[in-house]
């Protein structure tokens, strides 16, 4: 039997989202017996969508929504007969400011997944208790890196959905 597969999958212009998706990938990498795919969503294929396991989304907040992209990635996803049924969702965001989207989305998103019927996991640690957030634009966040602090939230996230995937398989 192959190993369980998680797909990491994020939309990115300016790079922040993207490292988030990395650390959700270093996290997933340290739970044994899994693979992970990690792609930008538009070189996702229905393929990997039915295969995986898990499917990690992150988006960046776009006037307090996902970006358009991830909405249209979302709404491809196939539903007849309910293929994403039981699979495992969870969420990353990234938001230039305080306050200013991140939860809604975060939430806009899975609440897509439930649609699906999927089974939505939060991070490891409380204050990822939805999924995994970046502040980037905004005080001693602003013109940075994205930081550890955050990052960090991230690594927890893809740990716990590898581990609740091999829990539940
Ligand atoms: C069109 C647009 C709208 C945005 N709207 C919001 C917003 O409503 N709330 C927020 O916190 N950040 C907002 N931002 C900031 C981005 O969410 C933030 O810079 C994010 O980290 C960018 O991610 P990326 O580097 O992966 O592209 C907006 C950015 C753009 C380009």
């Amino acid at each position: 039997q192959s190993p369980p597969t998680i797909l990491i999958t994020y939309h990115s212009e300016s790079g922040k989202t993207k490292a988030m998706a990395e650390a959700v990938a270093k996290g997933v990498a340290e739970v044994q017996g899994l693979e992970y795919i990690l792609k930008p969503i538009a070189d996702v294929t229905e393929e990997e969508i039915l295969k995986a396991s898990a499917i990690i989304i992150g988006s960046p907040v776009y006037n307090a929504n996902m970006t358009p992209q991830v909405q249209e990635f979302i709404n491809s996803w196939p539903f007849d007969g309910r293929p994403l049924k039981d699979k495992i969702g969870a969420v990353f965001v990234t938001g230039g400011g305080f306050s200013i989207g991140e939860e809604a989305v975060m939430f806009s998103m899975i609440r897509s997944m439930m649609i699906h019927g999927m089974i939505i996991v939060g991070g490891d640690e409380l204050e990822a208790a939805f999924g995994a957030s970046a502040i980037t634009g905004e005080g001693d966040f602003a013109n940075k890196e994205v930081q550890d602090i955050f990052l960090e939230k991230a690594v927890g996230l893809g740990r716990r959905v590898g581990e609740i995937v091999l829990k539940t398989r």
